[in-house]
């Protein structure tokens, strides 16, 4: 068994994305990512918070809006048209969840899709699905870079995805599709779970429920992914994924923390990145 370290992988990527940035500042233009945060949701504030320093590392202009829990939708749809507008910020992220009162498909559709970087417009989920992507979201994006740094072959390959999420679930079948694995996605309505999971050479676990994937769910030699991010009794950071047991039987595995979500911080960036690159190249 061996581990994907995420942490050392996002800190490599980050350290090849600096140079790359430095170059196209000096051409003039400096990545702008603007993280649009509604109300005070404490996990949001560290996400965000984390977000912010890599974009700063990087040299990026990085800006977080606050707005109140309690603005209108038609006010934050107004902010968002600004920034829409706005040539300096390249990259546009509006953290979820979003407060009740606001419809977050309005949301997703407002924010320009050259630059939504989190890629939930659905012009960018379609462009995914049709094999010619132009923003991946940023966790299945994260979640490719892994199976590459660790030469996990795709093609052919039994790929079990649990969870139907647009956020990870549909965009990470569609990128193992274009990798040519054979995909399946499972969720809470899936019949005999653990007989689909078993089958699985490659596993991506993004459920929500803590440790709920034991050792008897997973095929010997699999490589499994955790997408999870729960916290347990102690307030302790835990995967889907029970780590212990399942790295006994894996061929390969992520820990939480120090995995996917690491990697998705810096697949964010590194679409942020692009997106300011193309207002040049393209
Ligand atoms: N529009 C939008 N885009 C997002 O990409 C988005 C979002 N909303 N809402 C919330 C989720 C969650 N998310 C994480 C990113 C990094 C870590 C991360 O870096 N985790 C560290 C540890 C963090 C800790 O210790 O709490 C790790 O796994 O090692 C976690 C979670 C992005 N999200
Ligand atoms: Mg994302």
């Amino acid at each position: 068994m061996a581990i994907i370290d995420g942490k050392a992988l996002a800190e490599k990527m980050q350290a090849d994305l600096k140079t790359k940035t430095d170059k196209l500042i000096k051409k003039g233009i400096t990545p702008g990512l603007v993280v649009i945060l509604v109300g005070e949701d404490p996990a949001s504030q560290v996400y965000v918070k984390n977000k912010e320093r890599v974009a700063n590392n990087l040299g990026f202009n990085s800006v977080v809006r606050r707005v109140e829990e309690t603005i209108s939708e038609a006010d934050l749809l107004k902010i968002i048209n600004q920034y829409n507008l706005d040539s300096q910020f390249h990259g546009i992220l509006v953290q979820l969840p979003l407060p009740k009162h606001i419809d977050e498909e309005k949301v997703l559709l407002t924010i320009d899709p050259q630059k939504d970087v989190d890629g939930f417009h659905p012009l960018n989920m379609g462009k995914l699905w049709e094999g010619n992507p132009l923003m991946i979201p940023s966790t299945p994006a994260g979640i490719m870079e892994m199976f590459k740094e660790y030469n996990v072959d795709l093609t052919g390959k039994n790929a079990v995805i649990i969870g139907r999420s647009n956020i990870v679930g549909k965009p990470m079948a569609a990128l193992l599709l274009q990798e040519n694995a054979t995909v399946t996605i499972t969720h809470s309505k899936t019949k005999d779970l653990k007989d689909v999971t078993k089958q699985a050479d490659i596993l991506v676990v993004a459920i929500g429920v803590g440790h709920f994937i034991t050792a008897d769910f997973v095929k010997n030699g699999a490589v499994v992914i955790d997408v999870g991010m729960n916290r347990n009794g102690e307030g302790k950071l835990i995967g889907d994924v029970k780590f212990d047991e399942v790295s006994e039987v894996a061929s390969l595995i992520t820990p939480v923390p120090g995995g996917v979500g690491p990697m998705t911080i810096t697949m964010l960036m590194e679409q942020t990145y692009q997106a300011a690159w193309r207002t040049i190249n393209d």
